[in-house]
């Protein structure tokens, strides 16, 4: 006799086609969070979310709004967090799941070096691949939820948990209002309580072929330089020499921040690290894992390190630096002869414990108000303080964990790895600490999707896996507790 979710799972089979033409409706909507431009399709994906739960039979789906915000010049409303239940049968005998997921995606444009249109869901057929801008982060995790409470109904099977969903539209931007929204209503006491563990699906395997559970994320701290001088752009002929140039300023500056081989030059950083201890380094030792998967994963041979170890520490264990853009360079093909009269550079550090967004502020600031003395420039500096998350490390010795270990093992007969992953969702730590519950990272994608870069993909057995991992992990949990 089949068990409940060897039927979830046949459906979910049933329903390829259709799952696949959901992620295609969602990834057609762009929902960049990052562009005032684009603020009104954000909110329209707001609106799918909410009907496609409504479809899939969730209750109480209410939009919670965040009020505006200052984007590019222009006030913009912020889009609304969905908040929805399931629960069916003797649902208060029943463990009660939180999940978060967020609709939102990065920018793309085709010109950046897509060889598909971004926001058109595309199916290459000889790879199993689907390429989209969210495909993976985090449209394709998101809907698996979606897809396996849908496989539930239509094979009559019961969910043996309640959930509660939390889906943002502003994760890519710095999750403007949530942790006030999470604070609020975890004062009023309604829609958090009962909730038993939190789930989410928004990080990668460490490689292409074994699934893991993620008990640790980096967190954030992201700024923007301004230099300003001259009135206006500048003809180089007539002013080159003559005038401080807010580039070259920029470029001593942004050098100044790390270098070639990773290392941050920011006095006081690494001081804010947690040592390794023989034990850690032992489970970085056991990780299915080689240099071999990080090269697939970026496509190049460009490693700082030649060790697995230490690759896997830089990305998982220790803070790092990245320098993002210059708004207001010139950047088109051509040869103009300009000296752009302000720019705006953008880096961003990568926090471990002990670090604290509010401690790495002041010890940038500090730096960076010292190297800029050190120029002489008769330009304008100016730091700005963009949005920060702290990080988060979950002990995973826990029946939410164990419940989806048995998952891992039941969809892809392997037991799963257990790793820290080096992006941010700073509402992570928000969760675990304001509900005081067990958070797990059940990752669907794999090391090499491209998320937040061109040709983002989800493979199509991950997603369908993943539909049914999603499935299989709540009633492991429902057997676990029961
Ligand atoms: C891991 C998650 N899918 C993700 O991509 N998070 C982002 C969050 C962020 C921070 N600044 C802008 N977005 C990330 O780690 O970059
Ligand atoms: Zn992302
Ligand atoms: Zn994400």
């Amino acid at each position: 006799m089949s068990s409940a979710i060897d039927k979830v799972s046949a459906q979910i089979d049933a329903n390829r086609a259709g799952v696949i033409q959901r992620l295609a409706d969602a990834v057609a909507i762009p929902s960049v969070s990052g562009d005032a431009a684009h603020r009104p399709q954000v909110i329209q994906m707001a609106q799918w979310m909410a009907k496609s739960l409504e479809g899939v039979g969730c209750e109480n789906i209410k939009f919670k709004e965040l009020g505006k915000q200052t984007l590019d010049g222009q006030e913009v409303s912020l889009p609304p967090v969905v908040f929805a239940d399931y629960r069916e049968g003797k649902a208060d005998a029943k463990k009660t799941v939180l999940v978060y997921g967020h609709y939102d995606v990065q920018p793309a444009l085709k010109s950046d070096g897509w060889n598909t249109e971004p926001f058109k869901l595309e199916y290459d057929e000889k790879t199993g691949r689907l390429y989209g801008r969210g495909s993976t982060d985090d449209k394709g995790p998101v809907i698996g939820w979606i897809n396996m409470l849908e496989a539930h109904r239509q094979a009559g099977v019961e969910l043996p948990v309640n959930l509660k969903f939390v889906f943002e539209g502003m994760e890519e931007s710095g999750s403007v209002g949530l942790d006030e929204l999470i604070a609020h209503e975890h004062a009023q006491g309604s829609f958090f309580k009962g909730v038993d563990a939190c789930c989410i699906s928004d990080n990668y395997w460490l490689g292409t072929k074994k699934p893991c559970l993620t008990h640790g994320l980096r967190g954030v701290a992201y700024f923007k330089l301004h230099i300003s001088g001259p009135a206006a752009d500048l003809h180089s002929g007539l002013f080159g020499g003559v005038v401080h140039e807010p580039m070259t300023d920029l470029f001593a500056i942004m050098s100044k921040l790390v270098t070639p081989q990773g290392d941050i030059l920011i006095p006081g950083i690494k001081e804010l690290v947690t040592p390794l201890t023989d034990e850690e380094f032992k489970r970085y030792q056991v990780m299915d894992f080689s240099v071999q998967d990080m090269e697939g994963a970026t496509g190049s041979k460009t490693t700082i390190a030649d060790d697995k170890e230490k690759i896997l520490m830089a990305r998982m264990r220790y803070p790092s630096l990245s320098l993002h853009g210059i708004e207001g360079a010139f950047s088109e093909a051509g040869t103009k002869t300009v000296i752009p009269a302000k720019i705006v550079g953008k880096f961003s550090l990568r926090l471990v414990p002990d670090m604290t967004p509010a401690k790495v502020n002041e010890l940038v600031e500090a730096y960076i108000n010292a190297e800029w003395k050190k120029l002489g420039s008769k330009n304008t500096l100016r730091l700005e303080a963009e949005h920060g998350g702290k990080p988060w490390l979950a002990d995973p010795n826990h029946w939410n964990y164990e419940a989806a270990a048995k998952a891992v093992q039941k969809i892809y007969g392997v037991a799963p790895d257990y790793t820290r992953e080096g992006g941010s969702i700073p509402v992570a730590l928000t969760f675990a600490e304001t509900l005081g519950k067990n958070l797990l990272l059940l990752p669907l994608g794999r090391a090499d999707d491209g998320a937040h870069s061109t040709n983002e993909k989800i493979d199509v057995s991950n997603y369908v896996e993943g539909s049914k991992l999603l499935g299989a992990y709540l009633h492991e949990i429902a057997a676990a507790t029961a």
